[in-house]
């Protein structure tokens, strides 16, 4: 059999596994390139079903060892253990995707192992190391650590520009959870059978450890309050596994009539259920992305986005973690018909679905050594 070129991708949480799937389905189909999959553990029951649901089949898992707790525990684990699987396997290429514990660790021991990285979603910035916390740290150190840039945005890139990364190093692609999210969408969605999906319903979902706290009860509060005064609509709250927010949620949110909690949903239901809401209310990176996509206006409950564009372009709302204004934004929406229009209908900025492909493309242009030409428009997003 003739030997191809080797890339491994590390996915270890939900979302990275969500957004690297287009690009290790793509790869697939190219000939002269190998994809290996990694699951480093970081994630568990999240992404149980996911490698079925997204149509690809891991080569690697790596075991979350006994007492390896936290996120230093976490990134020695998955240190260890892909140190010696980059040996043995030997790839050209290492992607990581975002800003997860398990994308700098992939990051960390490829670099010190000289195997280039390629660093998918890169540009991404608050430029406050501590929201979120840790992701805003650990997207700026793998980008030092990068050999290859995928940028969703234009902003992304001209953000890369500005830290002196090489414009030759650097490549426009929009994000890869749009072409999730639409191909997801496209295969037959399972409707989700639950009786508040025949009313006008806001979706939630909270789980950033910045919003713990007090500001997670403020923002429950603020919710709960206005889910009472607006009997008209549902409150579909998805639960985090995480076991204190969760606590905190079903205690204060429990036994509203029209909010209804819900544990995590796979994908496949997760999607139409986005699709069909009236709104959403969150603090999920991933869903910033998507349901712009899907014309689904967001309420962004966190005081800072690494996805501006999304504010700009007037689909995104930041409402922090401020009850009042949580309160008004769900308000402008409800009452004021063309705020709510001009949410649905606007530019969706972090692509069109296309970035697997032209990840994948780039990356067997570099693997086999052909001449990566600069601004090439047939590959752009
Ligand atoms: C704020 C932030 O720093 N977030 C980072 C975090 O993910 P992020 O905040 O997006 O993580 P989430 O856990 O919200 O996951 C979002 C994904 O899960 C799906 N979903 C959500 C709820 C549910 O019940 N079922 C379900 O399938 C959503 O459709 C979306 O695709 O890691 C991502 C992967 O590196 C990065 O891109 C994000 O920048």
């Amino acid at each position: 059999m003739q030997e191809t070129h080797r890339i491994l991708l590390c996915a270890g949480t939900r979302p990275e596994l969500i957004k690297l799937a287009p690009v290790y389905r793509n790869l697939r189909d190219r000939p002269a390139v190998t994809p290996f999959l990694c699951l480093t553990g970081q994630h568990d029951s999240l992404v149980q079903n996911l490698p079925r649901v997204l149509d690809v089949t891991p080569e690697f898992v790596l075991t979350r060892e006994a007492g390896t707790s936290g996120q230093l525990g976490l990134l020695q684990n998955i240190l260890r253990q892909l140190a010696i699987l980059l040996e043995q396997l030997g790839p050209e290429l290492v992607v990581v995707q975002g800003d997860t514990a398990s994308a700098l660790a992939g990051a960390m021991a490829a670099c010190l192992q000289d195997i280039p990285v390629c660093h998918v979603e890169a540009g991404l910035r608050t430029r406050d190391l501590l929201s979120p916390f840790p992701e805003e740290l650990y997207r700026q150190l793998i980008s030092r650590m990068g050999t290859w840039h995928f940028c969703p945005t234009p902003e992304n890139r001209a953000t890369l520009l500005r830290e002196d990364i090489s414009s030759g190093q650097i490549f426009l692609s929009g994000n890869t959870s749009i072409d999730a999210v639409l191909d997801m969408l496209s295969r037959s969605p399972r409707p989700l059978e639950t009786k508040a999906v025949s009313r006008p319903y806001i979706l939630v979902t909270l789980h950033r450890r910045e919003v713990q706290g007090e500001k997670l009860i403020t923002i429950v509060r603020a919710l709960r309050n206005f889910a009472e005064s607006h009997a008209g609509y549902d409150f579909i709250v998805t639960l985090h596994p995480n076991p204190a927010i969760r606590r905190l949620l079903s205690h204060h949110l429990g036994g509203q009539g029209n909010i209804r909690l819900l544990p995590p949903l796979d994908y496949p239901d997760f999607v139409p259920l986005m699709k069909k809401a009236f709104a959403i209310l969150s603090d999920s990176g991933g869903i910033q992305e998507e349901a712009p996509a899907l014309d689904v206006p967001v309420i962004v409950l966190r005081d800072k986005t690494e996805r501006q564009e999304g504010v700009a372009s007037g689909c995104l709302r930041l409402a922090g973690y401020d009850p009042e204004k949580i309160f008004s934004e769900l308000s402008l929406l409800i009452h004021d018909r063309d705020h709510y229009i001009d949410m649905c209908t606007a530019p969706a900025p972090f692509g069109e679905g296309r970035a697997g492909r032209i990840i994948s493309a780039r990356l067997e242009q570099i693997v086999t050594g052909q001449k990566i030409p600069h601004d090439d428009s047939s590959l752009s997003p």
